[in-house]
């Protein structure tokens, strides 16, 4: 099949050749000989043009069948088999049907990877509201990979062993946007995939997050901690939604004798990150490439911790793996000022951005730093993955991002 595309490009190409050629030839020898011979008449004008028109219609004509010939092409070479990454053989008392809801996102769709590798059977499930098939396209059509485009606010029947339950917005900007629908998330959705691993007796995940500790009053914060959370106020709908979905879980596992898995996450980046993501790493570095003014809300003395994504699905896996049940929190203790992340990026990118202090964030939390000992001790799991080389990594990957971005804008604009 590749053999046979190639030898019809190589046709295209001779018989583009060849018309061009000829209409060149007749237009530098042809005339040439015309003149040289006799002077010019009106006649000889008259057959110079209609012969420079049938030449034109002709060469027309070969350019609307290359472009249908084209066309043909881009259709034959969706039919050659795809290349996948290689994954590993397991037999099947090994191999795993896993459910990985919210696995086109950022998060979701690097453990997808990591379980495919492995070489269990995934199926992801997507709504696709910060989502992108984009994520998963590697697996699209291989034996071991399903997609399904559905909203876990409604029930799902399938058959799985395992399920990491993902699903949720998680940026600020995006789960604020449509805070009913980030509650029914975590809340109807939690329901549906802990009634569904009841069901099919499989293990589960809850992605919990750091932000049930609130604007801490505690620091670092150990899973001991209880937190400080404003019930009403704007990040409520996440804060929240997520405390339920752990309650839910507690409550599921003590009822039904189930087994769960509870991951507190703590900030995280890397590539896949959506370009309108609208956190901290992402706005950063975006704004430093393209020399604008980095923006740090309120006084910039706030603390984050960031992990690269990689640490973060290492160990998830190692806590699906594990039989601990009491949550478990997965970061970076490395802290630095929103501020002085300012600086890194800056300096990092290059460019000529400045930093500017904007209004500051209601609620936002001021200080977070993960107390990782649980996951040392019980996991033996620790971030590897230092903050400059995941940064470099993340930086590299939005600059292919916006190349990518104003390359389908100007070709959508030259299209208009
Ligand atoms: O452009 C920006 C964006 C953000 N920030 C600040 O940077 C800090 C981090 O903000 P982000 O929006 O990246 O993330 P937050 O820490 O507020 O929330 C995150 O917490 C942990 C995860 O579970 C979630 O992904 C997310 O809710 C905040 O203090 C925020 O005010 C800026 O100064 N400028």
């Amino acid at each position: 099949m590749i053999q046979s595309i190639w030898k019809m490009k190589k046709v295209l190409a001779i018989l583009l050749a060849l018309s061009t050629l000829s209409f060149i030839v007749y237009l530098t020898i042809g005339r040439k000989n015309v003149g040289s011979i006799h002077k010019y008449t009106s006649t000889d004008d008259l057959y110079v043009k209609e012969k420079t028109k049938l030449l034109k219609n002709d060469l027309q004509e070969a350019a609307t069948k290359i472009q249908e010939l084209e066309e043909k092409l881009e259709i034959l070479e969706t039919r050659i088999p795809k290349k996948y990454p290689e994954v590993k053989f397991l037999n099947y008392l090994k191999k795993k049907r896993i459910l990985v809801t919210g696995g086109a996102g950022f998060v979701g769709s690097h453990l997808v990877d990591n379980l495919m590798l492995q070489g269990h059977e995934v199926i992801v499930v997507d709504n696709f509201f910060t989502g992108r098939k984009r994520n998963v396209e590697q697996w699209i059509g291989h034996e071991n990979f399903e997609l399904i485009h559905h909203d876990i606010v409604n029930p799902l029947f399938i058959e799985v062993d395992e399920i990491y339950h993902l699903a949720s917005p998680a940026s600020p900007p995006h789960y604020m946007q449509n805070p009913v629908k980030t509650i029914k998330t975590n809340t109807l959705g939690t329901i549906n995939m802990l009634g569904l691993a009841r069901r099919v007796n499989a293990k589960v995940l809850i992605a919990s997050t750091s932000e049930v500790y609130g604007d801490p009053d505690i620091h670092p914060q150990p899973e001991t901690y209880w937190g400080h959370v404003n019930p009403i106020g704007p990040r409520a709908c996440y804060d929240e939604g997520k405390r339920v979905a752990e309650t839910l879980t507690y409550a599921y596992a003590k009822q039904e004798n189930m087994q769960v898995r509870v991951a507190r996450i703590f900030n995280t980046y890397g590539p896949r990150m959506h370009m309108n993501d609208g956190r901290v790493v992402s706005n950063f570095i975006l704004q430093a490439l393209q020399n604008e003014v980095i923006t740090v809300y309120g006084s910039g003395e706030q603390t984050r911790s960031f992990q690269y994504v990689s640490d973060l699905v290492d160990g998830l896996v190692a806590l699906m793996e594990s039989n601990y049940t009491l949550p478990v929190n997965l970061g970076n203790p490395v802290e630095h000022t929103i501020n002085e992340f300012a600086t890194i990026i800056k300096q990092l990118v290059g460019g000529h951005s400045t930093i500017k202090n904007v209004a500051e964030v209601e609620d936002d939390p001021q200080r977070r730093r993960p107390d990782i000992s649980r996951a040392k001790n019980i996991l033996n799991w620790e971030p590897k993955v230092s903050l400059n080389v995941g940064l470099q990594k993340t930086v590299n990957y939005f600059r292919k991002e916006l190349k990518r971005f104003k390359h389908s804008h100007n070709k959508s604009s030259n299209f208009l």
